[in-house]
């Protein structure tokens, strides 16, 4: 059954929406205020979220920004706005919203809309992982053997390292369904949660422990339960709160902000970063006794040029993925097009191979590809350093003139606050 979180703060629309997604075979959860929401969504798995825009409290889309900077996977999620609200629903569309209604719902739109999400097989959940292997390359199969072994060692923190892209997650998600498939899967972004959010997200805190706190707040450890809790990024996370998680990931206990007594922690850390942790360490912006305590199982996914039998064994995958959801567009690699994919240099690994490749089938005619890769020529790769110089200086532009507050310069250049991030980490310009 579709699992829904309603997020709406009218009595009278919410009950009635709540009675007719019921009636339709819907399971729905109720909530009045957008703090309540965002708890319940952080602390349950849902399939859905339908989010009206205007809260008292917290309004839909800050609700919606705090939820995709903490988590790598959002369910898909339906708006509400009022009538002269248009903008704000286009700019949820650009942030990842999957479609917005207006006032007053027409209530048959509305199911029509929600029926669809819940039965297409191509929601987008950028968690799905491939179901058998990881690659063919000696690399990927050694590091599935590897994981194999890692598995029975449940309490282990294990550390992946490895470009953007390359396929951290996909790897953690690997070893949780080895491991324990059945406990839950916990993944936060160390670098894209704001600083004063980080300590409250990680360990949880009681009800009043600050202004705001209203009630008790589970931490992501305590959600993680006896599965896996990821924490990507873990080179970004800041150096105060570092020793807190050292102390954390030896006694296997925690205290939430404001709290007393010690919890269980019973969770398994899988930490992974695109940074040299070493150098960081060297650096001072590391903990060296938490670096040792992290990297005592370590994994490094070699990048995806580094492993020719991957590109054209995902591309395929990529392909026939795509004639399986759309059969009438039946495409093939060509010759041609693994030649190119061979040439190609694949900054962004497996995260551009796969964007590339759904590029490539849905804009394709026939059996051909519409390929779109930057050819290696000297004149090309020149503009496109060119390109990006010009935005690399416009992004250290925008951070310097607003003393790095990364909401308010994505804001300004007219970009998410995650797409700005990225660009941060591919350009190397580091949060101060
Ligand atoms: N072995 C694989 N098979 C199929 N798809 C993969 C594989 N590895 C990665 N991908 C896909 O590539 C994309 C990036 O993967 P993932 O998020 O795991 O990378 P990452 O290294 O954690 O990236 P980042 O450092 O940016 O967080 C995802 O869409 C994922 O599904």
């Amino acid at each position: 059954m579709t699992r829904i979180c309603l997020i709406e703060d009218d009595a009278i629309m919410g009950e009635a929406l709540l009675e007719r997604l019921i009636l339709e075979g819907f399971d729905v959860e109720w909530q009045r205020t957008g703090r309540g929401g965002l708890e319940m969504l952080l602390a349950q798995r849902f399939d859905l979220v339908l989010l009206d825009v205007s809260l008292p409290d917290l309004s839909g889309i800050d609700l919606f920004e705090h939820l995709r900077r903490s988590r790598t996977a959002v369910p898909p999620t339906l708006f509400i706005t009022g009538y002269g609200s248009i903008e704000d629903a286009v700019k949820l569309l650009k942030l990842g919203a999957v479609d917005y209604l207006t006032k007053p719902l027409d209530p048959g739109e509305l199911i029509g809309k929600l029926r669809a999400l819940s039965q297409s097989p191509v929601a987008p959940d950028p968690s799905r992982e491939p179901e058998d292997r990881l690659g063919i390359s000696p690399a990927m199969s050694q590091i599935e053997a590897e994981l194999a072994r890692l598995a029975r060692h449940p309490h282990t923190p294990v550390l992946i390292c490895g470009e953007s892209g390359v396929g951290k997650e996909v790897v953690a998600r690997r070893l949780h369904r080895l491991q324990c498939p059945q406990a839950p899967f916990v993944a936060v972004n160390c670098a894209a949660l704001p600083e004063g959010l980080i300590e409250a997200e990680l360990f949880g805190h009681e009800r009043g422990a600050y202004t705001g706190a209203e009630r008790r707040r589970a931490g992501v450890f305590e959600q993680a339960g006896d599965g896996v809790l990821f924490l990507d990024e873990i080179g970004d996370m800041p150096l105060a709160l570092q020793s807190r998680l050292l102390r954390v990931v030896q006694s296997r206990q925690l205290t939430r902000i404001g709290g007393s007594g010690a919890l269980e922690v019973p969770a398994r850390l899988v930490c992974a970063t695109h940074r040299d942790l070493a150098a960081l360490v060297r650096a001072g912006a590391f903990r060296e006794d938490l670096y040792y305590r992290v990297r005592v199982l370590e994994i490094r996914i070699p990048p995806l040029r580094e492993r020719p039998e991957d590109v054209f064994w995902l591309a395929e995958r990529y392909v026939a993925e795509h004639v399986r959801r759309f059969p009438d567009e039946c495409r093939v690699l060509g010759a041609n097009d693994r030649e190119r994919l061979l040439k190609h240099h694949w900054p962004g690994n497996v995260r551009e191979l796969q964007h590339a490749l759904e590029r490539a089938c849905i804009l394709g005619r026939g059996p051909s590809l519409a390929l779109d890769l930057p050819d290696a020529s000297a004149a090309e790769q020149g503009l496109k350093a060119h390109a990006q110089a010009g935005e690399r200086a416009a992004i250290l532009a925008g951070l310097t003139d607003t003393g790095f507050n990364m909401t308010l310069t994505a804001e300004r250049l007219g970009i998410s606050r995650k797409t700005l991030w990225q660009k941060m980490k591919r350009y190397g310009l580091e949060r101060r």
